[in-house]
């Protein structure tokens, strides 16, 4: 389509009728035309007020085209990517129009894939594993293993990766692969299934130069059918070659926008030509970053403030054929309200669930602070309380070394879980990239994270539960001691299904540690043992916190399969009094009998479902919330202050 438009005067140049290109506009085969509209985005804190990020910027993504977005440090690439990508965070507002084939639309589920800065990926796993699991997560059912293998390996080899596929990933628990080549997993793992649309947040950081032109030109290779927009640093000149379009940006507003081959010619016909031997996107970024104060020379004698420059570029730009051509492809796409779009199609549930519980079982296996180094601690403290309390007895004296062992095991040894915290939020945290990018949903994550647990809490509960159990001398029988040991399985479980849900609320780790220990601390204190039931305070402590703790059935299980049937050999003014197990409940206890052990458990394992529901609820909850939050935060561009109104839109 060819549209002829009258442009305004631009500085350095007489007006003249300009006839723009405008491509071929109709979405076809899920394509995706991406617009925004007069994008504000403005940041809210108590102490700054509001301050805009984004000022009123309006462009376009269009199939077949890499669109690049370059600006010095903090000009908002990535808030302009995460805007457009509607990803924005909940202490941002934002207000304009971002439309997608010229709608109001959500990007449907897998439709879109976004490769964020930082790099979350699952440390133990092998490249070949990281991406073979991406691959059959993703791709759908109906495919062959060995096409889904190829595609894999395909991708790998194009983003160079052949030679690391071996090599663990590595992070915060030993070393890896480099920084670079993270990147490069990064990115193949989301254009395993060629997305419609791509988002990719400084793609190359970390790479060098040659890294840089192979990853970049293999996503460039990739536009046939998709958009893609990439923000990026510092490009060479080979790399700068292969954008099809540029987004200038400087302090949140638009520099440029327009065909990255005539960026050049803007900037020399806006007085800044780019020197010779200098590679063009370097010069951009010297000319319009104001961090550094330098002024710039212009002509021999006289210099100009770098802010001075950047609003002169940007009256330049709002002057020229390139601004007028953006508005009419803005207003052309919007008026074609093309395709909805589709889900694409992607892997089973069951299919899902069940390789992320492969996955997340190697992930456990190799893992050491996940359940190893817990396995091995907890053998420690269980031959520590077997020596302390070895061979119990029947004595008098034996009551209370039974409770206090038994209260450690159902509460001290269960509030350890709390050690796996770190390596769950790792892994909470590669969950969170995948949901986002539409890999799979929370459902798989929870049934997956469950089963594959299940053995390891299945051996940190028994192995140390038989050692403590047996050197103390507990009671005798295979049925008591399978409800000990499943009593302690089933606390450990719950307390780790409540870090769960701390971590899906909670920011950060450490200040998830904090409330989980300090939400069990608050369980424990009202379970019964510390304080006994009746003596409880009725307002809070036992009403209703005593009941809600999973400590007090934990204690009653554990007590009940203990003391029933258990003869203490009492001593009574010089006699030898037998006292049965079931009065020391009641007594001593203060047991509610009115229930077996194991209805104590059947509560637990209830606990248990519920507490694993929760953590779903607010997986998903959050995932309803913060689009409902930034919805409620929206501010009109009238509401932002003046001052941070742009030149441009003031004079307009
Ligand atoms: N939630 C927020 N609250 C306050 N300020 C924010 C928030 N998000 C971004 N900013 C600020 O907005 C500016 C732009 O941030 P952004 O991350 O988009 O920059 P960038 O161009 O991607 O930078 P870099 O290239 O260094 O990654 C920065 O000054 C940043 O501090």
């Amino acid at each position: 389509m060819m549209t002829e438009l009258n442009t305004a005067t631009m500085p350095n140049q007489g007006p003249k009728n300009v006839v723009v290109e405008l491509a071929e506009i109709v979405p076809q085969n899920g394509e995706v035309f991406l617009t925004w509209e007069d994008l504000w985005v403005t940041a809210s804190s108590l102490k700054n007020g509001n301050k805009a990020i984004l000022k009123g910027l309006t462009g376009y993504a269009r199939p077949g085209e890499l669109l690049a977005i370059m600006g010095p440090s903090g000009c908002g690439k990535s808030t302009l990517l995460d805007t457009i990508a509607g990803r924005l965070g909940s202490s941002t507002s934002q207000s304009g129009d971002i439309l997608i084939n010229g709608r109001q639309q959500t990007l449907a589920y897998g439709t879109s894939a976004y490769v964020t800065q930082e790099d979350t990926l699952m440390a133990t796993l092998t490249v070949k594993e990281a991406v073979y699991y991406s691959a059959e997560l993703q791709l759908p059912n109906s495919m062959p293993k060995s096409e889904k293998k190829r595609i894999a390996d395909m991708t790998m080899k194009e983003m160079g990766l052949q030679d690391a596929m071996e090599t663990r990933i590595g992070g915060w628990s030993g070393k890896g692969i480099s920084g670079g080549q993270k990147r490069r997993v990064s990115i193949c793992v989301e254009i395993l299934t060629g997305p419609k649309l791509l988002f990719l947040d400084e793609p190359t950081s970390g790479l060098d130069s040659a890294a840089s032109y192979y990853v970049m030109k293999t996503i460039a290779r990739q536009c046939q059918g998709r958009t893609i927009i990439a923000s990026i640093h510092q490009p060479s000149a080979e790399v700068f070659s292969l954008f099809h379009s540029l987004c200038l940006l400087s302090s949140g507003r638009t520099v440029y926008f327009g065909p990255a081959t005539a960026a050049n010619e803007f900037f020399a016909l806006s007085g800044y030509p780019c020197p010779s031997l200098q590679n063009p996107s370097d010069h951009f970024l010297k000319t319009i970053n104001s961090d550094f104060d330098q002024d710039i020379e212009e002509g021999p004698t006289r210099m100009k403030s770098t802010e001075e420059v950047i609003n002169i570029l940007i009256k330049s730009y709002k002057a020229s054929d390139k601004y007028e051509a953006v508005q009419s492809q803005v207003a052309e796409i919007c008026k074609q309200e093309g395709e909805v779009m589709k889900k694409r199609s992607h892997a089973s549930f069951t299919t899902q669930s069940l390789v992320l519980t492969r996955r997340s079982f190697v992930n456990m296996s190799r893992d050491l602070g996940y359940y190893w180094l817990r396995l091995a601690v907890y053998i420690v403290i269980a031959v520590g309380l077997g020596t302390i309390y070895y061979d119990v007895g029947f004595s008098n004296d034996s009551i209370q070394a039974r409770g206090s062992m038994l209260m450690f095991v159902a509460t001290f040894i269960t509030f350890m879980a709390i050690g796996g915290f770190p390596s769950f939020v790792e892994e909470l945290k590669v969950f969170r990239r995948e949901k986002l990018n539409g890999h799979y949903g929370s459902g798989s994550f929870v049934i997956a994270n469950t089963l594959s647990a299940l053995p390891y809490l299945l051996l940190v509960s028994f192995i140390p539960g038989a050692i403590a159990y047996f050197l103390t001398g507990l009671q005798g029988g295979f049925e008591h001691f399978i409800c000990f040991a499943l009593v302690l399985f089933t606390c450990m479980m719950l307390v780790e299904s409540l870090m769960m849900i701390v971590a899906s609320i909670v920011p950060n780790f450490l200040m998830g540690i904090i409330t989980g220990a300090g939400i069990q601390a608050l369980m424990c204190l009202s379970g019964g043992f510390f304080r006994l039931p009746n003596d409880l305070p009725k307002l809070f402590w036992k009403y209703p916190v005593h009941y809600i703790a999973f400590h007090k059935y934990a204690y009653e299980g554990m007590f009940k399969n203990e003391f029933e049937g258990l003869k203490i050999h009492g001593e009574h003014k010089g006699k030898i009094d037998l006292i049965s197990g079931e009065n020391i409940l009641r007594n001593t206890w203060q047991m509610d009998m009115n229930y077996s052990k194991w209805v104590d458990l059947a509560i637990l394992l209830g606990m248990l479902v519920l507490y694993r529901l929760l953590f779903l609820l607010f997986v998903k909850a959050g995932e309803k919330l913060k689009p409902a939050m930034r919805a409620f935060m929206s501010t009109s561009p009238k509401q932002i202050n003046s001052s941070e109104r742009p030149l441009d839109v003031l004079a307009a």
